[in-house]
């Protein structure tokens, strides 16, 4: 006889934080922290994980968790007065009971919603008052919906601005046999050049360096094919122009702590992401940033994946 399993359930991770876990069909499933609000993992029907995280990683308040979807905000990077990436991804969040219902509705019924509003001592450093309420989906063919809804609550009738990236680290079997398609011939800001503008050249992108940039007004498709795994990563995105790409590659790596040496190799960071142009929120706007994830298996001819055609399954 087969144990049902559990679509939502609230348990302790690791160094006992809690954690919430979304599990789908056989064997989907994925994990979310209330500390940082982080996804840590994602797994297909094979038990297999999609999200990268780091062996160094420190579950461990005030580092922020090295992998899987770190949620930068209200600052993305380090242009801003606050510290890198803002503060979101080492707050403790909380389970929101009763969130203010989607438009539209939604059709899956594994998810989890999360709440994070300003502490006095956040409010010393970034003087606003917003809620932010962050719904982690799983759908039935495991596919991960991340979707988070700012609201500007400030009583004193003034704006903020805030940039944000859903910090997407997805797993790879070697990055030198990945690409990714769907940022060609786009604008960049370079990240390891003070942010200046780059237009990209030619095919799909592929790596043998450290890169750091930042793509301008991207499609809301990109896909990250993976050869030697035969597994294509389609991200979607909504509300969300830029696409940050990351690796650090060898140098960079041995100089974050919590990150081994070697692992570069086996992740690559395509961030979901608004930089170029902050959002601005007045008193009682909502901004909505969507990102939907699926991992689909991919036989992989040079220039032949259409990135659509994997989305139609043709
Ligand atoms: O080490 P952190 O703060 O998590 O940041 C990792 C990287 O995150 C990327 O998004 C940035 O573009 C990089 O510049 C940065 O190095």
């Amino acid at each position: 006889m087969s144990r049902e399993r559990v679509a939502v359930e609230v348990c302790k991770g690791i160094n006992g934080l809690d954690k919430v876990v979304l599990r789908e069909g056989r064997a989907f499933s994925a994990e979310v922290y209330l500390y940082g609000g982080q996804v840590t993992s994602w797994k297909n029907d094979h038990g297999e994980e999609l999200l990268f995280m780091s062996n160094k990683a420190i579950f461990k308040p005030p580092k922020p968790i090295r992998g899987g979807i770190p949620i930068c905000f209200p600052q993305f990077g380090s242009h801003g007065s606050l510290e890198q990436h803002g503060f979101a991804r080492n707050r403790f969040w909380s389970i929101d009971t009763d969130p203010p219902p989607f438009p539209t509705a939604s059709i899956n019924k594994t998810f989890i919603d999360l709440i994070l509003r300003p502490s006095e001592e956040d409010a010393k450093h970034w003087p606003h008052s917003y809620e932010f309420r962050l719904r982690v989906a799983l759908g039935p063919s495991g596919d991960l919906m991340l979707t988070s809804r700012i609201r500007n609550t400030n009583p004193d009738g003034k704006p903020f601005s805030f940039t944000f990236a859903y910090h997407t680290y997805f797993s790879v079997s070697d990055i030198s046999e990945v690409r990714v398609e769907g940022l060609e011939t786009l604008d960049y800001l370079d990240n390891m050049l003070e942010r200046e503008r780059f237009t990209e050249q030619g095919d799909a992108i592929t790596f043998e360096s450290e890169v750091d940039k930042i793509y301008l007004s991207t499609p809301t498709k990109i896909a990250v094919l993976d050869h030697e795994k035969k597994r294509t990563f389609v991200m979607r995105k909504d509300g969300l122009p830029d696409a940050v790409v990351w690796n650090p590659w060898d140098k960079k790596a041995k100089a974050i702590p919590d990150f081994g040496d070697d692992e570069y190799k086996h992740m690559l960071c395509v961030e979901a992401a608004a930089v170029e142009k902050s959002i601005t929120l007045r008193p009682g706007e909502e901004w909505k940033g969507r990102l939907e994830l699926s991992a689909v298996p991919s036989s992989y001819c040079s220039g032949q994946l259409d990135p659509q055609k994997v989305l139609q399954g043709g």
